[in-house]
C-alpha cells in the first residue's frame, strides 16, 4: 500500500469500505488497503462500471451494480457507467455455450435503451459528476493491426486459456470471437484510466477474470496502478436463479415488468433471505437496518422488512408515484383498501400477474366465473365455496350460489376481481 498523507475516516461506521464489508458487498479486490485508501482516503476517485446491452433492458440482477454506483457516489466517488456498444457485440463467454450473436442495429437500440435506463441513478451536477460512456468510441476505430499489435501483445494466452469460464468451455467449444472479450474488457479499462483518470473497476463476481485482466494490462502498459473488487452473486436459499420469478425475468423496464409486478417481486422474498438483500440494495444506514431487522423479527408476520424493501427498491426504479399506486393495488387486491381507485393500468398489471382470463358476450354467473378464472376446479366446487361465504366480487362476499354480476359491478367498465379465501385472486377482463 502507498502512503499518503490525507488522513483517512478512522474505521468504523463512518467508512465506506467498513460499511461494504457490513453489507457483505465485497467478495474478491485487489487489496482492502488499496480500497481503502481510493474510497476512505478523503479523495474523489474514479470508478466505471460495464453493463453489456444483451437484452432491451436491465433486469433485477444488474441492480446490485447500479446500486453499487450510486454508493460510491453518494460517497463522493466520480462514477463513469459504461455501456457495451462494442463488447455487446462479441458477447462475454458464458460458461453453458456460445451465444448468438445479435444484429449490430438491434444492438444499437438496446444500447440506448439502457444508457437511458441508467441515467437516473447517478447525478450528474457537482465535482463528482457521472458520466455516460460507451466502449463504442475507442473500440469500433481500432484497426485490426492495432488492436493486436498494442492489445494482444500483453495477453498471455496460457494465462487466457486458466480463466474458469474459458476451461469450462474448451470441451464444448469457444469461438476466437467469445475468447477475446476479455482483452476489450481489459482495454476499456486502460481507455478509462487514460481518458478520465480512472482508477477502479467493479463488477458482478463472475466478472472477475476480465477485471483482473484489466489490472494487469493497464500494468503492461505502464500505467496505473489501478484497483477492482466484485460484488457477490445474489443467490436464494432454496437453490433457484435470484431474478426470476414464475412469470419469467424481472426486468427494470415497466412495459416488461410492471411495478406492481416488481414491488411484488420484492414483497415475497423469503424470511432468511431479507435481511441480507436489504443490506445489499438499500441505501438505509447500518442502525436504520439493525432496527428493522428487529422489529420483524418481533412480528414476523407483519413482514416490514419485505414491505420496505420493495416499497424503496420500487421507488428507486419506478418514482414515488407509482411505488404508491402498487402499494395501493397489493392492498387492494388482498382486501385491504379500495379496487375503484386504482387506475386502469394498475389494475390491469396487478390482475395480469394474477391471472386474467378474457371474456366475451354475456357473463356466466358467479360460479362459472370462479371456474373459469381457475380458481375452483368446477361448477360444484364453486357453490361449496360461495354457500361457505369465501367468494368475494371486488372484495364484496357473494352470498347467493347462484349471484349473477352487472355491468355496474366491472371496474372502469371491464374487470372484475375474484377472490376465493384470503389469498387467492384472479381478474377477469370483458372484451368486445
Ligand atoms: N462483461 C460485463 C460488461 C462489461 C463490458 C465492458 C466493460 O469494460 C466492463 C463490463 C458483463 O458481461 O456484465
Amino acid at each position: 500500500m502507498t502512503v499518503t498523507d490525507s488522513s483517512p475516516p478512522p474505521p468504523g461506521r463512518d467508512s465506506l469500505i467498513d460499511d461494504l464489508l457490513w453489507r457483505g458487498l465485497i467478495q474478491d479486490s485487489t487489496g482492502l488497503d488499496e480500497l481503502r485508501e481510493l474510497l476512505d482516503g478523503g479523495k474523489s476517485t474514479t470508478y466505471y462500471v460495464g453493463f453489456d446491452p444483451t437484452a432491451p433492458s436491465l433486469h433485477v440482477g444488474s441492480l446490485m451494480q447500479v446500486t453499487m454506483a450510486r454508493r460510491l457516489q453518494l460517497a463522493g466517488h466520480r462514477p463513469l457507467l459504461l455501456v457495451g456498444g462494442a463488447t455487446g457485440q462479441i458477447g462475454d463467454p458464458k460458461e453453458s455455450a456460445e451465444r448468438t450473436l445479435n444484429p449490430p442495429d438491434v444492438i444499437a437500440g438496446w444500447v440506448e435503451r439502457i444508457r437511458e435506463q441508467l441515467a437516473p441513478f447517478v447525478s450528474y451536477t457537482g465535482d463528482n459528476a457521472a458520466q455516460l460512456v460507451n466502449n463504442l468510441d475507442w473500440t469500433g476505430e481500432m484497426s485490426i493491426v492495432e488492436f493486436l499489435r498494442d492489445v494482444g501483445k500483453h495477453f498471455p494466452v496460457n494465462k487466457m486459456l486458466a480463466r474458469e469460464v474459458v476451461r469450462a468451455r474448451l470441451e464444448t467449444g469457444i469461438s476466437f470471437t467469445e475468447f477475446s472479450y476479455q482483452l476489450l474488457q481489459a482495454n476499456d479499462f486502460f481507455e478509462l484510466h487514460r481518458r478520465h483518470g480512472c482508477q477502479l473497476q467493479f463488477g458482478g463476481s463472475d466478472q472477475w477474470g476480465n477485471i483482473t485482466a484489466g489490472v494487469d494490462y493497464v500494468r503492461r502498459r505502464g500505467a496505473g496502478p489501478v484497483q477492482a473488487f466484485t460484488t457477490p452473486l445474489v443467490t436464494k436459499s432454496d437453490g433457484t436463479k435470484f431474478g426470476k420469478t414464475e412469470g419469467g425475468t424481472v426486468w427494470l423496464d415497466p412495459t416488461m415488468t410492471s411495478p406492481y409486478a416488481f414491488y411484488q417481486f420484492w414483497l415475497n422474498v423469503e424470511d432468511q433471505e431479507v435481511d441480507r438483500y436489504l443490506r445489499y440494495f438499500s441505501f438505509r444506514t447500518r442502525d436504520e437496518l439493525e432496527e428493522l431487522a428487529k422489529a420483524t423479527a418481533e412480528r414476523p408476520a407483519a413482514r416490514l422488512a419485505q414491505r420496505a424493501l420493495a416499497e424503496e427498491l420500487t421507488t428507486l426504479v419506478h418514482g414515488a408515484d407509482e411505488t404508491r399506486q402498487a402499494i395501493a393495488a397489493s392492498q387492494a387486491l388482498f382486501g385491504r383498501g379500495s379496487l375503484d381507485e386504482l387506475a386502469p393500468e394498475t389494475l390491469r398489471a396487478a390482475l395480469t400477474e394474477a391471472g386474467l382470463v378474457r371474456l366475451t358476450g354475456e357473463l356466466p354467473d358467479v360460479a362459472g366465473l370462479l371456474r373459469d378464472s381457475g380458481l375452483v376446479s368446477g361448477l360444484k366446487e364453486a357453490r361449496r365455496v360461495i354457500a361457505e361465504g369465501g367468494a368475494y366480487v371486488n372484495n364484496n362476499r357473494v352470498t347467493e350460489v347462484d349471484a349473477r354480476v352487472s355491468a355496474t359491478d366491472l371496474l372502469h367498465g371491464r374487470y372484475l376481481v375474484l377472490r376465493r379465501g384470503k389469498r387467492s385472486f384472479a381478474g377477469v377482463e370483458l372484451g368486445e
